[in-house]
């Protein structure tokens, strides 16, 4: 059996902080996995470094689900963000292994294919809403078939979503956060007259989506659903924070948009209310934050007892591995949604060498044995970790509001 003979964490900045777990085993195959958490990178380099892979070195790499228990069970401090990411990155690690030794690609582990491949969105963004759907445009015209709107707000310097670069968007843009200030009033206004005009140059058939990002009262949300309702939104993200659950029932009471929850979920706890309470369309929960595949295939499972489907986070501060990793998910799960495709930038594909590929709207995980990428030491090496924060917001009157 394939002993872990040794495992290191590599952090590495091109152009924003990634930290990729390595794992070599008694048979010199090598495994990677994805512990990147967005402004707190260092803790989750730390907790595998200094508490994980002491406890792995020996172990047989094929117990995948025993190494997950051990790690969960075993910390006594369960579930957060710098944990589960931690357990991620070995559990990805360990499927990419399995899956070298078997010859397989991990979506065949998984259970083999359940569709031709994974619908992805891109992002669309600009100052103006004019902007925003010649992007949107754009997208359409290269083979997307979702296509997610994110526009400024006038009266506000900065909004969520909107990149000072066309093509790619990296909110963690500095050594200390950036203060935004916020308006929910103002972005009230401009989300539906957004989504009009969008409708009116794109027509019905392109899927157009909105993350909300975590930014309004329940009330307001319900109040946005409706006003998005006859431009028909594949969904609406985050409408409003998630910690109590119940508040989404009110959001439910007003409106039929569809609602997608669940990116900053690191366990099913999370979400199980949501689920089973179907206050949510589809689960945005991703490999990386979610405890890799063993756990997120738990989500999925119980999502589709209810009729909902999977979403899963794709953003750039995800690296090549955890979308790698999302989509043998993506492609083999029965209750899949859609697939969030944030591109990396080319000097972050040369650290991540990759198999999968963007065809007519779609990405395929590839048929590599394994997860299908790998990081690159050498070129890791010559990008170095470099502080970076996301931003915070506050309303005007200085109140801390959710960025
Ligand atoms: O839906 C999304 O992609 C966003 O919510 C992310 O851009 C999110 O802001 C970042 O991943 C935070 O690091
Ligand atoms: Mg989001």
């Amino acid at each position: 059996m394939p002993k872990i003979t040794s495992a290191k964490t590599i952090v590495t900045c091109p152009g924003r902080n990634f930290v990729t777990l390595k794992i070599e085993t008694s048979d010199g195959v090598t495994g990677v996995g994805d512990a990147t958490l967005n402004g707190r990178e260092l803790a989750v380099a730390s907790y595998l470094d200094d508490h994980v892979i002491p406890c792995l070195i020996g172990r047989d790499a094929h117990q995948i689900e025993d190494i997950w228990q051990y790690l969960h069970r075993g910390a006594y401090w369960r579930r957060g963000p710098v944990t589960m990411s931690a357990i991620a990155a070995v559990d990805m690690a360990l499927w990419d292994i399995k899956g070298k030794i078997a010859g397989l690609p991990v979506y065949q582990l998984l259970g083999g294919a359940c569709r031709t491949g994974v619908m992805v969105y891109g992002h669309a963004n600009g100052q103006t809403i004019e902007e925003t759907v010649e992007r949107a445009r754009e997208y359409v015209q290269a083979g997307y078939r979702a296509v997610r709107l994110q526009s400024g707000v006038p009266g506000l310097k900065a909004a969520y979503g909107v990149s000072k670069d066309k093509f790619f968007y990296e909110p963690a843009d500095a050594d200390l956060p950036t203060e935004t200030v916020w308006s929910s009033e103002a972005y009230m206004r401009v989300a539906p007259e957004l989504f009009a005009a969008a409708r009116q140059a794109l027509g019905w058939d392109v899927h157009l989506l909105h993350d909300v990002h975590h930014r309004l009262t329940p009330i307001e949300a319900g109040r946005l659903g409706r006003d998005l309702e006859p431009y028909r939104p594949f969904w609406m993200e985050d409408p409003t924070p998630a910690e109590n659950q119940a508040r989404f029932r009110l959001i439910r009471q007003h409106t039929t948009t569809p609602i997608a929850v669940g990116e900053v979920f690191n366990s099913i706890w999370d979400c199980k209310q949501l689920i089973e309470e179907q206050l949510i369309d589809y689960i945005r929960a991703t490999v990386v934050h979610a405890g890799g595949l063993t756990h997120l295939r738990r989500i999925a499972s119980f999502a589709d007892l209810y009729g909902v489907r999977t979403g899963c986070h794709g953003a750039t501060d995800l690296s090549p591995v955890t979308m790698a990793a999302a989509l043998h998910f993506d492609i083999s799960v029965p209750n899949f949604g859609v697939q969030e495709y944030m591109r990396h930038t080319p000097e972050t594909d040369a650290v991540f060498p990759h198999a999968y590929r963007f065809q007519d709207g779609m990405l395929h995980p590839g048929e590599a044995p394994g997860l299908g990428v790998d990081i690159d030491e050498a070129e890791a090496a010559r990008h170095p970790y470099r502080r970076a924060y996301l931003p915070v917001a506050r309303l005007a009157d200085g109140t801390m509001h959710d960025w």
